[in-house]
């Protein structure tokens, strides 16, 4: 695809941006009517006023901003959350307040980043035996600390 994605903002923000040249998100920003309060362990979906179209084998990704889950306990609950190409509603992000303080967000927050990767879709190929490896069925830990 080209580089460009179809976006309809609905919101009073500016659409989001790379803060930095090569940046891999670009921040996304609520869009709420007034400020909301988060309390400890609360989770809630906040508007971002976007409907985008992403083209055929692309998704979009909906991650924490790191700043704030260090600093406020604030992370994306279903992280990373998964704009399909075929969605056509509002982005809307899952935070959680993981500290045990109040946060408030108001309108305009940079509360989460949008990454858009490539992927792909799969058929399955059904088997009886699986190719051996060394790790074999070996995980979670297995090979020590
Ligand atoms: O953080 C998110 C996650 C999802 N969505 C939207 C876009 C996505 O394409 C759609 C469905 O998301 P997902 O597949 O994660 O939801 P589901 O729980 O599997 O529901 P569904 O049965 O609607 O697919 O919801 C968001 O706006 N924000």
């Amino acid at each position: 695809m080209s580089n460009s994605v179809k976006v309809i903002n609905r919101s009073n923000n500016p659409l989001p941006v790379y803060e930095t040249e090569l940046s891999a998100g670009m921040d996304l920003r609520a869009f709420i009517p007034e400020n909301v309060s988060i309390k400890p362990l609360q989770r809630i979906l906040i508007p971002t006023g976007l409907f985008i179209e992403l083209e055929k084998g692309y998704e979009a990704q909906i991650r924490p901003r790191s700043g704030l889950a260090l600093k406020h306990g604030i992370t994306v609950l279903n992280s990373p959350g998964t704009i399909d190409a075929d969605y056509r509603g509002e982005v809307k992000i899952l935070l959680i307040n993981l500290s045990d303080a109040e946060f408030l967000v108001s309108n305009g927050d940079r509360i989460a980043q949008m990454i858009v990767s490539k992927h792909e879709q799969i058929t399955w190929e059904d088997a009886k035996i699986l190719t051996e490896t060394a790790r074999g069925a070996g995980g979670y830990g297995h090979t020590g600390v």
